[in-house]
């Protein structure tokens, strides 16, 4: 895909997911691997619902502003994403209601914050680590993300919310959505108790399947 195309893209997810309630105001933060290596992100205090993709902000691997509006605060988390995960070419990060939800749930395990409790789940994400809640923007999210990244496409922000990787944006924006609604059925099953995969049925997806 050329850089317009990839650039009307994000406009386009951004726009998707903010008509369908995971972002809201100027909450959340998105960005793609271009063909040259440079990252295209949205720029800080935009919305997902009307961006320009002439001003989407590029920025470098080290994270020097190239072009564009003002990168996103969590610019240096996206990074440390994309180090760790060389196969990785687009992210999201989202306050979206059930997983910001279960980002302050009490007793949830900083290993996995979720369950197996559906296939799509397993093969899409698979597992959840939790980091410390710290606050937006802080240089410190992207040293925790960085030390989970390389066995995790996605990872929870404590009291604040989910990231979200994929080999493209497409496939981060369904690994969004597929773990949003994990997090939902979560809340749903809560109360009376749910049963969960097993290992054996983990490990028979884990061999069938290569999503992550
Ligand atoms: O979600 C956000 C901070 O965590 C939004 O920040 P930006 O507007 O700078 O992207
Ligand atoms: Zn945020």
């Amino acid at each position: 895909m050329s850089e317009q195309q990839l650039r009307e893209e994000m406009v386009r997810y951004a726009r998707s997911m903010f008509e369908r309630g995971y972002s809201s105001g100027g909450a959340g933060n998105i960005s793609l691997k271009l063909p040259d290596g440079t990252i295209l992100a949205t720029p800080t205090n935009s919305s997902f619902g009307d961006l320009v993709a002439d001003e989407l902000s590029k920025v470098t691997m080290d994270g020097e502003q190239i072009s564009g509006q003002k990168a996103s605060k969590e610019v240096l988390m996206h990074l440390a994403m994309y180090r760790q995960r060389p196969q990785c070419g687009g992210i999201v990060h989202l306050h979206s209601p059930w997983l910001t939800a279960l980002s302050c749930l009490p007793g949830i395990d900083p290993e996995n914050a979720l369950p197996p409790i559906t296939p799509y789940y397993v093969m899409r994400v698979g597992k959840l680590p939790v980091v410390p809640y710290i606050r937006p923007g802080s240089p410190l999210i992207a040293e925790h993300v960085e030390k989970l990244a390389a066995e995790h496409n996605a990872i929870l922000l404590a009291n604040h919310g989910p990231i979200i990787s994929g080999k493209t944006l497409r496939e981060a924006v369904f690994n969004a959505e597929e773990l949003e609604e994990t997090a939902k059925l979560y809340f749903m099953l809560k109360p009376f108790g749910m049963n969960t995969l097993t290992q054996e049925n983990v490990d028979e997806l884990n061999a069938t399947f290569n999503m992550k």
